[in-house]
């Protein structure tokens, strides 16, 4: 079969392939509907993770999981779109990781706000000026982000998922070759994290070759206008920048990543296998002996396995009191979360129950 023979076959797998989507939505569309009827929630994360997974065990060829779930991803955007244009908030500016997290789950046809703090994030969600908001919580390298977790106990908001990406660096460059490129934008975090890679490349530059920018989208910006230069950024930085990558994945350590939460008004009260329930918890009894241990030994009790815990002061009191962050193993719908989080309501606040990814 020569190229136009093979050309033709995909135009008919193609008409199929449509016909079958237009017939999807129709069902979307109706599902769509009857949400918007009950006012419940577009956005089902644990409905879209069992599609995959269910596609995944049919045979599926040359097509991997994560093709699959990449094809998927943009297919659900789509849907929701349809069902109900929703907007989605995320701590810019455009390019950054964050925005990054969001479009690996959301696709690239969701309607997408950026906004300069996690706080803005927040407040967009509060007001309803933006329906789920994307903000980073942990980094495995750095740890928490604190300004996260405060708004967290702060704001009556729910985290409804979460996402972990790869933090991956391109060299992104106009230039075919490595030697035309006379000077690299990015920012400082960036510069540190890919020192082998510049090292290795340019390591007999002057200080003035490398620039630094307040963020590595802006890198990539200034990259794409000016002849003779690079940008260290994200390959999504690259993408909306229309700038070619040269080299991916340069970072020093490949297994840096960072975990990413979606939140919402409305909590997730659906449940899976693997979930997870983060909890704020103000314990009552703090100037008493054992406080703490009073709390663990009822998740003991409950059969219930503590994921993470992490302390922070509660800066609307002056006296040095702090609360607690807790990821615990299990959903809010599970019997023992349930009790311990009804008896304990005095101290403990619901943060959200959602699949466990990590
Ligand atoms: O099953 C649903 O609740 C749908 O709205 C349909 C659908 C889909 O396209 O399959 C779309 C959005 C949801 O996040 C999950 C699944």
């Amino acid at each position: 079969m020569d190229i136009l023979d093979l050309r033709k076959n995909i135009d008919s797998v193609d008409d199929q392939i449509l016909k079958l989507l237009v017939q999807r939505m129709e069902f979307v569309e109706e599902i769509g509907k009857l949400k918007r009827g009950s006012n419940s929630a577009i956005y089902h994360p644990d409905r879209e993770k069992e599609i995959i997974e269910r596609l995944a065990l049919q045979p599926t060829g040359k097509l991997s999981k994560k093709a699959i779930e990449a094809i998927y991803l943009e297919i659900f955007g789509v849907s929701r779109n349809l069902e109900l244009p929703e907007i989605i908030s995320y701590l810019g500016p455009e390019g950054s990781f964050t925005h990054q997290a969001a479009e690996t789950r959301f696709g690239a046809i969701a309607d997408y706000v950026s906004l300069p703090s996690i706080q803005s994030v927040f407040e967009s969600i509060e007001t309803g000026r933006a329906k789920y908001g994307i903000i980073p919580i942990e980094n495995n390298q750095e740890g928490m982000v604190k300004e996260t977790l405060d708004l967290l106990f702060e704001k009556k908001l729910f985290i409804i998922s979460e996402i972990i990406i790869p933090v991956n660096f391109s060299l992104a460059t106009k230039e075919n070759h490595i030697g035309e490129i006379k000077k690299i934008y990015s920012k400082d975090i960036a510069f540190n994290q890919c020192k082998k890679f510049l090292g290795d490349y340019f390591g007999n530059k002057e200080e003035s070759f490398f620039v630094q920018v307040d963020s590595t989208s802006k890198a990539a910006q200034l990259a794409e206008k000016e002849e003779g230069s690079a940008a260290l950024c994200s390959h999504i930085a690259a993408k909306i920048h229309n700038l070619p990558i040269l080299f991916e994945n340069i970072q020093d350590s490949t297994s840096n990543h960072t975990r990413f939460f979606i939140i919402s008004k409305q909590a997730n009260l659906k449940k899976t296998d693997r979930d997870k329930t983060s909890i704020a918890v103000k314990l009552k009894n703090d100037d008493k002996p054992g406080a703490l241990v009073d709390l663990l030994k009822e998740f003991q009790d409950n059969n219930i396995n503590l994921l993470k815990i992490e302390s922070r002061p509660i800066k609307q009191i002056y006296d040095f009191k702090f609360w607690f962050y807790m990821d615990l193993e299990g959903n809010i719908l599970d019997e023992n979360i349930k009790n311990v989080i009804e008896h304990k309501k005095d101290e403990i606040l619901f943060l959200g129950s959602y699949m466990n990814l990590c």
